[in-house]
């Protein structure tokens, strides 16, 4: 630990030097307040801030790129506990690792609690986003969003994600794939089509829309500089084009006589038709439609990659889930698609898709910020505090999960849901897409254990954790024959 960690550790006035530190006058502001705060200082929860500026930024990043990645948060759960004290990208935050306070901390969105985004992701979801929207507006549009997605609506799609799903997999027929690059070409087009549908130009539109789309993503994962030739500059353009072409196809779906559309923008369109409210403007259309492509896009893009890479290390389950689909296609005609009773069936693949998630889930951690002091189970987290919910060492906790980093299929035989495993979060915030991503890995997992024998890697590669969870080298892989 460092030397200004061992000076500050275990004392409350840590975090207070912290805000002043980063935040300036608005921490001097703050600092104000804590006559009320001085008695509770010793129910802060402990920890360290490493260096200053930096803060524990360097070993964080250190350990998401070693072979040990879970590492950082192991140790300081033992030295401090389940809810610490540290410093990551310039923020002073508690990270909570504990079930229940992670409950606590995720249900409780207002007055307690409120979400925060960094403000390159801001730019990009743009400020009607669901994930930026709070109070009544966000319980409105989260149920029009949700009506989309629901399984009632996506039991109409299973034939069309597994249309998408063998176009792909035929290309993969003799030679050497890269699973990210067509993992993120399969859930992009499958989102598209259940968010934004472009019609007849689907072709050409489609492929405009997603080079944009993709300079957008690119924007929101970097620093927000706003200067010729930076990614958040490309991004910023990418988002006005990206508008001007939602706002033609609403044109021309408000112009139009032709085909019924029943994608998220249709809804979005008849929202006043569906829930008696205000029409919604285009703005906040164009916000949704984008914000929903880009929560959807790397999440089930890096599920669906580590998925491959899982089952293609495990030659057990691949051959149990070659059973699992053989027996599906044994009882239905030949050429019929998959329908949902069908899916529904994949009870296999659905345990193979929750270890994935528990072991790689794309969603390294949920940001929130207290609205006001909030005290839980004898610990204070002050007032304006960035609080971080760490998925990952929640899945990773050895008495939850016993041999925690082995990949076993059988942990979730006959096991329900609980507050121990929120890869798609949980309480108000709880993933809208979660039925649709869980929908399309399952129909890829089954378009590829019933067309091809096996995969083997073409190169080594193995797992990476930084700057996002993903495959070192992509996954680069050939495929067998039946
Ligand atoms: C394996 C794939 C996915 C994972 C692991 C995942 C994970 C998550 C998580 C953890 C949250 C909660 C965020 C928070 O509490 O701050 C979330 C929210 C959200 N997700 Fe997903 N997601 C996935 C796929 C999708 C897909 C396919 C879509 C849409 C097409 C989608 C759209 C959204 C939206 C719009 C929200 C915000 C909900 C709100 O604020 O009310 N996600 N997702």
């Amino acid at each position: 630990m460092s030397q200004w960690g061992i000076l500050l550790e275990g004392g409350a006035i840590i975090f207070f030097v912290a805000v002043l530190f980063t935040y300036g006058a608005a921490g001097l502001k703050w600092l104000r307040l804590t006559p009320a705060l001085r008695k509770r200082y010793r129910k802060l929860p402990k920890g360290s801030l490493g260096w200053p500026l930096v803060g524990e930024t360097f070993a964080f990043q250190h350990c998401l790129m070693s072979t040990t990645p879970h590492s950082f948060v192991d140790e300081r759960r033992r030295r401090y506990g389940d809810l610490f004290l540290t410093h990551l990208f310039g923020t002073p935050l508690l990270a909570s690792t504990d079930p229940d306070m992670n409950k606590f901390i995720l249900t409780k969105e207002e007055p307690l609690f409120t979400s925060t985004l960094p403000k390159s992701i801001s730019m990009a979801v743009g400020e009607n986003a669901l994930l930026m929207l709070r109070g009544d507006r966000h319980k409105r549009m989260r149920r029009l969003v949700l009506s989309v997605f629901s399984p009632e609506v996506l039991k109409h799609k299973t034939g069309s994600i597994q249309a998408s799903a063998t176009s792909i997999l035929k290309t993969w027929k003799g030679r050497k794939v890269l699973v990210a690059d067509d993992a993120r070409e399969y859930t992009f087009y499958v989102a598209m089509n259940a968010i934004i549908d472009m019609g007849q130009d689907r072709d050409e539109r489609s492929e405009v829309f997603r080079n944009r789309f993709l300079q957008l993503r690119a924007g929101a994962r970097a620093l927000p500089i706003d200067l010729p030739g930076t990614a958040f500059r490309k991004a910023v353009q990418a988002r006005k084009h990206l508008k001007t072409m939602v706002e033609t196809v609403i044109d021309e779906r408000k112009r139009s006589s032709g085909p019924q559309y029943d994608d998220l923008l249709a809804k979005l369109l008849r929202a006043s038709e569906s829930d008696g409210g205000e029409p919604l403007k285009n703005e906040e259309i164009v916000d949704v439609v984008l914000s929903s492509l880009l929560a959807g896009f790397d999440t089930s893009a890096n599920t669906l990659l580590f998925l491959v890479y899982y089952i293609g290390q495990h030659p057990q389950v691949l051959h149990d889930l070659k059973v699992e689909h053989q027996e599906i296609l044994k009882d239905k005609p030949a050429d019929e698609p998959l329908s949902y009773s069908d899916y529904k069936r994949m009870k296999l693949t659905q345990s193979t898709i929750n270890e994935t998630l528990r072991l790689a889930n794309p969603v390294l951690s949920l940001h929130r910020r207290t609205l006001q002091d909030v005290e839980y189970n004898g610990r204070m987290v002050p007032a304006n505090c960035p609080v971080q919910v760490w998925l990952r060492s929640l899945h990773t906790d050895p008495d939850l999960y016993p041999q925690p980093y082995n990949f076993d299929v059988d942990r979730w035989k006959g096991k329900a849901s609980t507050n121990n495993f929120i890869p798609f979060g949980l309480g108000p915030r709880l993933c809208v897409g979660m039925d649709l991503a869980r929908m399309e890995l399952s129909i890829f997992v089954h378009c590829l254990v019933t067309m091809y024998r096996t995969w083997e890697l073409a190169e080594e590669d193995a797992p990476r954790f930084f700057p996002e969870p993903g495959m070192k080298k992509g996954l680069p892989i050939f495929v067998h024959d039946l």
